[in-house]
């Protein structure tokens, strides 16, 4: 499917912001580990994580959906599943399941679409290896694990990922010997905040984390928060587009998710806060973003971790403010669901955007933005979504090449869109 973003505005209303994607994958998993039933309220119900409902069942789990994203999971015993674990696009279900499972002991294949076997899991299986686990096959999916951690780990999560951060917290879950994660930057902690509401022992110390004693998950109420990495475009859409105003409420405002609000601030936008609050140990809010002149920034590379799946929608902001952005330290980017620097460099240019890779950093001069091309997305749902915002603020539309992908993260995009006034459609 081909979705053409037509110029719009001004944009206005309140933005209708999925659940969280990293919350929603967590709260089906951790509601797995533990013992009796988990409900959990808001679950995002994309492709990604409807896989990892898929796979929980699989490991002999009872997970049901009772109302629009209400849903209850009986935690207890694993088994091994019959066949191999489709993970589909998602590195996340991918990487956390292969930690739980490997702290369950139960062995299990994992397989992915295109995209997702060609990414890097050699980052995760060898500490789960540390710690006793063993697998078949090589860095990349399709991977087996055939049987379950034995040992602790003191870890150094290079590059700073939560993803391995939270396999191996998952994993060591299964073993009582100490489980330490250390990072050079801190990586997203919800792993750490679910399961020190679930009852689990965890420490922290600066940007180490070690579990303590109590190892074991009780039953919780679960609420999902807004997605700020879904929220972003409607906020980067409001901050391009002349005239507009957009809200976004009930987001996830944990500091290690909050770079691009940071980062549109930072810019120069108009960007308030309120209704701040706490909820299931975590930040919550409503973001508004009014039009208004915005300029160009430096970003380093201690900086993305807190905005990394925002790279793409922070890059088209770039195209539209005055002066020069510079963005560092993106390798990561490379390991994504597609090469995210090269593809988000080829779509800015194909709208006629003054863009270049300088090493692992992105650098784009800003102005007005001519539009006007059709862009290759590889698939990458982010990297469509990205350029679709930038077709809303560009002088002539923008079509991209295949947005069924969108509903990876964000499947209702396109009626969140429109609801703002964003003209979003199909190309028949
Ligand atoms: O833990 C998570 O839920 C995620 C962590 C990030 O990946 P890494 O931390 O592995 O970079 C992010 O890109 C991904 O979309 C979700
Ligand atoms: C990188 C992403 O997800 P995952 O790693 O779970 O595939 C993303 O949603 O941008």
């Amino acid at each position: 499917m081909k979705l053409v973003a037509r110029p719009s505005g001004p944009l206005a209303g309140r933005f209708a912001v999925p659940g969280d994607k990293s919350l929603s994958h967590r709260a089906l998993i951790l509601g797995a580990l533990a013992e009796g039933e988990t409900v959990i309220a808001g679950l995002l119900e994309s492709e990604d994580v409807l896989a990892t409902a898929a796979a929980l069942r699989a490991f002999g789990v009872r997970v049901e959906r009772f109302g629009p994203g209400r849903w209850r999971v009986i935690g207890g015993a694993w088994r091994s599943p019959e066949g191999p674990i489709d993970c589909g696009n998602s590195g996340t279900g991918a990487r956390l399941l292969m930690g739980a499972a490997a702290g369950r002991g139960v062995g299990a294949s994992f397989a992915g679409d295109a995209s997702l076997s060609r990414r890097p899991m050699g980052r995760v299986r060898r500490p789960l290896e540390t710690m006793g686990a063993v697998f078949e096959g090589g860095d990349t999916l399709p991977l087996r694990l055939v049987s379950g951690v034995t040992r602790g780990i003191a870890h150094l999560n290079v590059p700073a990922s939560a993803q391995v951060k939270s396999a191996v917290l998952l994993a060591g879950l299964g073993t009582g010997e100490p489980v330490e994660v250390a990072e050079p930057v801190p990586s997203r902690d919800h792993t750490e905040i679910m399961l020190a509401a679930m009852g689990v022992n965890v420490e922290r110390d600066g940007a180490t984390v070690r579990l303590g004693e109590r190892r074991s998950l009780s039953p919780a109420l679960l609420p999902i928060a807004g997605d700020p990495s879904s929220a972003a475009f409607a906020l980067a859409a409001a901050a391009i587009v002349p005239g507009s105003e957009a809200t976004a409420p009930d987001v996830l405002l944990n500091p290690n998710r909050s770079g691009f609000v940071m980062a549109l601030q930072r810019m120069g936008a108009d960007v308030a806060l309120a209704n701040v609050r706490g909820q299931g140990g975590e930040t919550i809010g409503d973001v508004r973003v009014r039009h208004g002149p915005i300029f160009g920034a430096e970003f380093t590379a201690e900086e993305i971790p807190s905005m990394i799946d925002e790279i793409p929608i922070l890059a088209v902001v770039a195209a539209f403010a005055r002066g020069e952005t510079r963005i560092e330290g993106l390798d990561e980017l490379r390991h994504k669901e597609s090469d995210r620097l090269s593809l988000m460099a080829h779509g800015l240019a194909a709208c006629g955007v003054d863009v270049r890779v300088d090493d692992d950093a992105l650098v784009i001069q800003g102005g007005q933005v001519r539009g006007g091309a059709e862009v290759s997305t590889e698939g990458d749902h982010r990297i469509a979504m990205a350029h679709l915002v930038l077709g809303l603020a560009a002088e002539q539309p923008v079509m991209v090449d295949e947005a069924g992908m969108i509903a990876t993260s964000f499947p209702t995009f396109r009626e969140a869109m429109r609801g703002i006034g964003a003209d979003v459609s199909e190309v028949r």
